[in-house]
C-alpha cells in the first residue's frame, strides 16, 4: 500500500451520463459486496468495474487518492478503505449495486453490517500472498450471512503471484471448494492474459485503451489445449457432484464433449448459489487485466434478490429495509443507505424503525460513493440512499409500522413451528436459519464491545458542544463508537475497536468538523464487577438554596442478577416501595445505572450486577438531581466498601500454521496467559490453533506472529467477551491504568 501523505486535491470527476435509464427488476439486479485483507486491491478492482461499466469517464487510483468509493479525506490519504461506501452500475443488462467494504479488523463491524445489504460477495485475494488473517474473517463473516462467493485472485501481473498456490490456500486455510474458471498466461515480457477453461478461450487485454478493450481467441496450440481440457473436464466432475443432469449426461455420452457452456454456467450458478462451490477467477485491477470477466462472473454466478433473503418473506408485501450505512454529506445532512428487503420505498415515506422510531423518508437517491442523483422511488431488492431520516442508527431494521412488524413476527413463528412439527430431520443450517432470524428482529443492532478507550479534548471549553455534536453525529454512522462522560475527571471518553479506529475518528473530526481534538492515551477497556452481593443505607441531608433535601436509600448490589434493577418484593418492603410514583422510581433507576458506568478500580463499567431498591425515604421538596444522585453515591458507596474484580478484553484467536511450528507457536502462547481450546489439523499440511488470550498480552502480536513462524502463519483475531481476571494480574493492570507501569 502506498500511504500519500499529501492531502491531493480531491477531484471532481464527472461521471458518465447515467448507463441505465430503465427500471429494473429484481432478477436483473446484483447486490454485491467485495471483500479482502487489507491491501488486496478492492478499491482498485471497483474503480475498474466504474470505468469499464462506463459510470466513470476516468480511472481512479488509489496511490493518487483519486478513487471513487474512498472518498474521505482519510482514506485518500491512508490509502485505505475506512467506510464501506455503495456504487451503482450496469453490466450485461444487469444493475449491480456494489458495497466496497473496509479491510482492517478495527472496522469489522462496518463489514458486518454491510453484509446485510448483499446478495453475494466476492472475495479478493492478493496472488502474492494467498489467503491472509482478515480473509478469514470475512469469509467467515459471509459464510455467518450465508452469502454465495466468487473468488478474485488479483494481483496476478506480479512476478511473485502464485495462482496455484492461492487455490490451494481456498481449500486448506478455508475449507473452501473453489473451481477455477480460469487460469494465468504470462509472455515472455511478463504481460498477463487470461485462459477461459469454459470456452477454451485466451482473452487479452490491450493496455493502450487502458483494459478498455480485449479479445478472445480460441486456443490452437495443442498442448496447451490438451491441459485446459482436462481443466473443463475436472471442472464439469466436480459440478457432476451436485448436478444430477449433467451427471446422467456425462454418463449417457460415456465423456464430456456433450456438456455445452449454457449447462456448465447453469450448473456453476446453482453451485454458487447453494454454496456448494466458490468460481474463482484472476486478473491484474491495477494492469487492467480480467475485470470485465469478473464482472460477467458475477452476474452470471452470484444470486439475484428473490434468490436470498426468505426469512423476510413474513413481511408478505409491507416494506421492509436495512440500515447499513449512515454518512454525512455537508450540503444534505445525514444521509441513510438502506436495502430494501421487501415492498416499496417511496419520497416522503411513514417508516418506523424497530426500536419504535417513526419517521418520514426525505428524498430518495441512487447510490454513488459521495455523489447523488435524485430518484423517486426504489423497489425490493434494491439500494436506496435516504434523507431526512433523524434517529435512524446503522444496523436499524426499518418497517412500515408496529403492526406490520408484530404481524410478521407471528408469521414467522407460525412458520417455523410448522417446520418444527413436520418429521424433517434438524440440521446445522437450522441453528444458523435461527440465528439470523434472532438477530433480525432483535432490536439493537449487535455492537461489539470495545476494547479500548482513550480521552478525548477540544481545543478550548469553546468547543465542547461542537465536538460532542460531532461525535454524537459519528456514532450514528458507526455504533462501534462508544462515547461516554467521566464525571470525575469531566472528560470525554472514546471507546472503541483499536488504535486506528481512534485515529480515524481524531483525522475525522478534524477534517469533517474543523475541530482539533487531542486524544489521550489508548487504554484496555476493563470492566469490573462485584464479587459477593452486598447492602447498605445511605442517607444524605442538605440546604440547597435555602431548601432542605434529604434520601435516605438502602440499595442492594446482587452479582448476576437477571434484570438490572428491580424492587424488593418482601412483604417488609413491597407496599412501601409501590406508593413510590414511576417518575420518581425511574429517577432512582437512573442515578443508579449512571454510577455503574464506572467502577471504583480503574473506572471500567460495572457490569453482571443487579441493583435492588429496598428502601427509600425521600424529603418532601427534594429535588429529583438530588435524589439521583444519593441513589448514585450509595450505589458507589457499596461498590467502594466491598471491592470490585476485574474483567478483561479476551481475543479469541484462530491461526493457521505449519504443523513443525505448532509447538513453538504453543509455548509463546503459554507465556500471554493463553487458553488453547483446540488444535486441528487443517489441510496436508497446516494445523489449526483455537485459542482465546487476553487483550493486553497481544499488543503488536500479528508482527510478533509473522517472526516466530517466519512468515508462514496467518491469523485472526476478534473480541470474544471478558473474563475476571487473578489478583496478580489484576494489581498489574491496575498500576499500568494508573501510569505506574
Ligand atoms: N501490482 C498490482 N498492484 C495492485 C493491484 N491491485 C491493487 N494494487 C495496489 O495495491 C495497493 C492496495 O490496493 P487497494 O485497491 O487500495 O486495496 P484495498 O483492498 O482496497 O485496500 P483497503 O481498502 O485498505 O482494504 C494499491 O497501491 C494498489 O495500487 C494489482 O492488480 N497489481
Amino acid at each position: 500500500m502506498t500511504i500519500v501523505r499529501a492531502i491531493l486535491p480531491k477531484l471532481h470527476r464527472k461521471f458518465a451520463i447515467n448507463s441505465y435509464k430503465r427500471c429494473y427488476s429484481s432478477k436483473d439486479i446484483r447486490n454485491i459486496g467485495i471483500l479482502a485483507h487489507i491491501d488486496a486491491g478492492k478499491t482498485t478492482t471497483t474503480e475498474r468495474m466504474l470505468f469499464y461499466s462506463g459510470k466513470t469517464r476516468a480511472l481512479g487510483e488509489v496511490h493518487r487518492g483519486n478513487t471513487v468509493t474512498d472518498y474521505l479525506t482519510q482514506e485518500r490519504e491512508r490509502g485505505i478503505t475506512i467506510c464501506s461506501s455503495a456504487v451503482t452500475f450496469t453490466w450485461n443488462n444487469r444493475k449491480i449495486n456494489l458495497l466496497d467494504t473496509p479491510g482492517h479488523i478495527d472496522f469489522t463491524m462496518e463489514v458486518e453490517q454491510s453484509l446485510y445489504a448483499v446478495d453475494g460477495v466476492v472475495v479478493v485475494l492478493d496472488g502474492t500472498a494467498g489467503v491472509e488473517a482478515q480473509t478469514v474473517t470475512v469469509w467467515s463473516q459471509a459464510d455467518k450471512h450465508r452469502l454465495p462467493k466468487i473468488s478474485f485472485i488479483n494481483k496476478m501481473d506480479r512476478p511473485d503471484a502464485d495462482f496455484d498456490k492461492c487455490v490451494h490456500d481456498l481449500e486448506t486455510k478455508l475449507d473452501a471448494k473453489p473451481i477455477c474458471i480460469q487460469y494465468p498466461l504470462k509472455d515472455s515480457k511478463g504481460n498477463l492474459s487470461i485462459y477461459d477453461i469454459i470456452r477454451l478461450e485466451q482473452i487479452s487485454w490491450d493496455s493502450q485503451s487502458l483494459g478498455r478493450t480485449y479479445q478472445s481467441k480460441p486456443v490452437t496450440d495443442s498442448n496447451i489445449l490438451l491441459e485446459l481440457q482436462d481443466k473443463r473436464n475436472n471442472l464439469i466432475d466436480k459440478l457432476c457432484s451436485i448436478d444430477d443432469s449433467l451427471a446422467d449426461l456425462v454418463i449417457t455420452n460415456d465423456g464430456f464433449d456433450k456438456v455445452t457452456n449454457e449447462l456448465i454456467y447453469a450448473a456453476l450458478r446453482k453451485a454458487t448459489c447453494q454454496h456448494k462451490y466458490v468460481p474463482v477467477a484472476l486478473g491484474s485491477a491495477y494492469k487492467n487485466v480480467g475485470v470485465q470477466t469478473l464482472m460477467d462472473a458475477v452476474v452470471n454466478y452470484l444470486p439475484h434478490p428473490q434468490e436470498r433473503n426468505e426469512v423476510y418473506d413474513c413481511f408478505e408485501n409491507d416494506f421492509v429495509g436495512k440500515v447499513f450505512k449512515i454518512v454525512h454529506d455537508k450540503q444534505r445532512g445525514p444521509l441513510t443507505l438502506v436495502r430494501v428487503l421487501r415492498g416499496d420505498l417511496k419520497k416522503s415515506m411513514r417508516i418506523t424503525s424497530t426500536r419504535g422510531q417513526a419517521e418520514v423518508i426525505g428524498k430518495i437517491y441512487e447510490p454513488l460513493a459521495d455523489e447523488y442523483k435524485e430518484i423517486q422511488a426504489v423497489q425490493a431488492g434494491d439500494v436506496a440512499i435516504c434523507s431526512g431520516l433523524k434517529h435512524t442508527v446503522t444496523g436499524d431494521l426499518l418497517v412500515t409500522n408496529t403492526t406490520s412488524l408484530k404481524n410478521a413476527q407471528k408469521r414467522l413463528q407460525k412458520s417455523l413451528n410448522r417446520k418444527k412439527d413436520s418429521s424433517l430431520p434438524e440440521n446445522d443450517d437450522d441453528d444458523v436459519e435461527m440465528d439470523l432470524i434472532n438477530e433480525i428482529f432483535s432490536l439493537e443492532p449487535q455492537i461489539p464491545d470495545a476494547v479500548y478507550f482513550c480521552s478525548i479534548e477540544p481545543p478550548s471549553v469553546s468547543y465542547q458542544n461542537a465536538m460532542e455534536l460531532a461525535l454524537k453525529q459519528l456514532q450514528r454512522e458507526d455504533p462501534s463508537l462508544r462515547v461516554t462522560f467521566d464525571p470525575i475527571t469531566g472528560q470525554t471518553v472514546l471507546g472503541g475497536m483499536g488504535e486506528l479506529h481512534m485515529d480515524i475518528i481524531k483525522s475525522r473530526i478534524l477534517t469533517e468538523y474543523k475541530i482539533e481534538v487531542d486524544l489521550g492515551p489508548l487504554q484496555i477497556a476493563y470492566k469490573e464487577t462485584i464479587e459477593n452481593n452486598a447492602k447498605t443505607t445511605f442517607a444524605v441531608e442538605k440546604e440547597i438554596a435555602g431548601s432542605k433535601q434529604s434520601v435516605a436509600i438502602t440499595l442492594e448490589l446482587i452479582r448476576d442478577g437477571k434484570d438490572i434493577f428491580s424492587l424488593d418484593k418482601s412483604a417488609e418492603n413491597f407496599n412501601n416501595l409501590q406508593a413510590i410514583r414511576p417518575r420518581t422510581l425511574q429517577i432512582i433507576r437512573k442515578g443508579c445505572l449512571s454510577a455503574l458506568e464506572r467502577g471504583p478500580k480503574v473506572g471500567g463499567q460495572v457490569v453482571e450486577t443487579q441493583i435492588k431498591l429496598h428502601n427509600v425515604n425521600i424529603g418532601r421538596g427534594t429535588a429529583d438531581s438530588f435524589l439521583m444522585a444519593a441513589a448514585g453515591q450509595c450505589v458507589q458507596k457499596i461498590l467502594t466498601d466491598n471491592g470490585t474484580r476485574l474483567l478483561e478484553p479476551i481475543m479469541a484467536l484462530q491461526i493457521v500454521i505449519p504443523s513443525e511450528r505448532v509447538s513453538s507457536i504453543l509455548a509463546d502462547l503459554g507465556r500471554r496467559r493463553a487458553t488453547v481450546n483446540d488444535v486441528l489439523p487443517k489441510g496436508e499440511r497446516n494445523k489449526l490453533v483455537l485459542v482465546n488470550a487476553p487483550l493486553a498480552e497481544l499488543s503488536n502480536y500479528s508482527s510478533i506472529l509473522r517472526t516466530i513462524s517466519s512468515g508462514t502463519a496467518s491469523m485472526t483475531m476478534q473480541p470474544c467477551g471478558f473474563t475476571v481476571m487473578n489478583t496478580n494480574d489484576e494489581e498489574f493492570a491496575i498500576r499500568r491504568a494508573h501510569g505506574f507501569e
